[in-house]
């Protein structure tokens, strides 16, 4: 199936569409008129990459004669933009160029975007509506559920809000000028929601041919599946005060190494690693079999991803994995696949982390 799928998240502000397919940007003007948002001033935030894609020019093209007038904001790609000072920046430019309370963001690009600039919504003037138009395969994940936010130097998003967008537009013909690393960054979450909720999926993923990353409008299906999860859960669990904490299955690790690297790891390939070593530690306390983790390595390095921490210095991960905002003051909560298709939310000593982590990097693979 490669048309367009519409799905809709439940949110205690209300319920937001998210729509999947080739050439969905074009809706863009008709969604902001049923939001009753096409009267005002958008303000379109994206990177200094996703700004030279065609889809960009494209996007800008489609949203000409709407609205009061378009702003555009840029800031540099990448996670380490992903700041208080780079939010600061936005803020400044939304001052300058009259945007006001009233007024709509589009945050247009990958995750890095999404968080930034729907943080930037949150928090400007008390909060502004935004809609998220996200570029990446890694986005069907970050676009949805409204965990918006910003890293400090000692961790990943410590900084942010739930505060949902008033859509979601996935058009997959943006993902065409992906390069092949962002799309096996994409992919990590794309595996990360098959091992949560959709066994069957993952079953598709581990054995089956994938779609071009030329046509990705064969990617519709798989995305949308992906997105589904999501959307199941933060539609039962929007602020994380249960259940959500199943989608950061491989992040509590993920994150500590994402960290760790000063970035030059994706957000995808840490929570590659993250999904192995903890599966490892899942196994090494009988909550998953073996087999299962051996299946969730071998997916993963089907998609070319790395599965091995690639640091030595194991307490300095530790002391990553210690800032986690999952834990409590009772200790460390992880969520931990238990089989294809289910993830528990136990509490977890550090020295399982610590032999798990130097079993997985030494080679002792699942
Ligand atoms: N809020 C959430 O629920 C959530 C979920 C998952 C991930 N995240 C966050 O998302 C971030 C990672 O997202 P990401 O992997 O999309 O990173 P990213 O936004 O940095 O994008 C990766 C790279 O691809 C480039 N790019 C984006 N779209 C492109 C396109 N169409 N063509 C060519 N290049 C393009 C970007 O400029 C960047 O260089 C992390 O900060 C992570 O914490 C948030
Ligand atoms: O939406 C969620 O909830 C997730 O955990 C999705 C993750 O893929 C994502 O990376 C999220 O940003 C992690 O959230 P955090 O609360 O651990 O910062
Ligand atoms: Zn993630």
């Amino acid at each position: 199936m490669s048309g367009r799928v519409r799905l809709e998240v439940q949110s205690a502000q209300g319920a937001y569409p998210v729509v999947v397919g080739a050439g969905v940007r074009y809706a863009l003007p008709e969604i902001l008129a049923d939001l009753r948002l096409d009267d005002r001033r958008i303000a379109v935030i994206t990177d200094e990459i996703v700004r030279e894609t065609p889809f960009f020019a494209g996007l800008l093209a489609a949203l000409q004669g709407v609205g009061r007038g378009l702003l555009t904001l840029q800031f540099p790609a990448g996670d380490a933009h992903k700041s208080l000072a780079t939010a600061a920046e936005l803020y400044h430019g939304l001052v300058r160029g009259g945007f006001r309370r009233g007024d709509v963001i589009l945050a247009v690009g990958g995750g890095v975007v999404g968080d930034l600039a729907g943080f930037v919504a949150a928090t400007y003037m008390r909060g502004v509506p935004y809609v998220q138009v996200p570029t990446t395969l890694l986005a069907h994940d970050s676009a949805i559920g409204g965990k918006v936010g910003v890293n400090l130097e000692e961790g990943k998003n410590l900084v942010g809000a739930f505060y949902p967008p008033r859509a979601v537009l996935f058009d997959t013909e943006a993902l065409t000028t992906l390069d092949a690393r962002q799309w096996r960054n994409g992919m990590a979450e794309v595996i990360k929601h098959a091992i949560i909720a959709d066994p069957d999926l993952f079953l598709r993923l581990e054995t089956q041919p994938m779609p071009q990353l030329a046509d990705p409008s064969g990617f519709v299906d798989i995305a949308a599946r992906a997105m589904r999860v999501k959307v199941d859960v933060v539609t039962q669990d929007e602020r994380e005060s249960g259940l959500r904490q199943v989608l950061n299955v491989g992040h509590t690790v993920g994150h500590a190494v994402e960290q760790f690297s000063g970035y030059a790891l994706g957000h995808g390939e840490a929570v590659s690693i993250g999904l192995v070593v903890e599966a490892a530690i899942a196994a090494n306390r009988g909550l998953l079999s073996w087999a299962d983790a051996q299946r969730i390595a071998s997916a993963l390095e089907r998609h070319g991803l790395p599965t091995r921490p690639p640091y030595a210095d194991v307490d300095a991960v530790l002391k990553l994995v210690e800032v986690d905002k999952k834990h409590t003051h009772d200790g460390w909560v992880f969520a931990l696949p238990a089989a294809i298709g289910r993830v528990e939310i136990v509490r977890v000593k550090p020295d399982e982390v610590r032999v798990a982590y130097e079993q997985v990097r030494e080679g002792h693979r699942p």
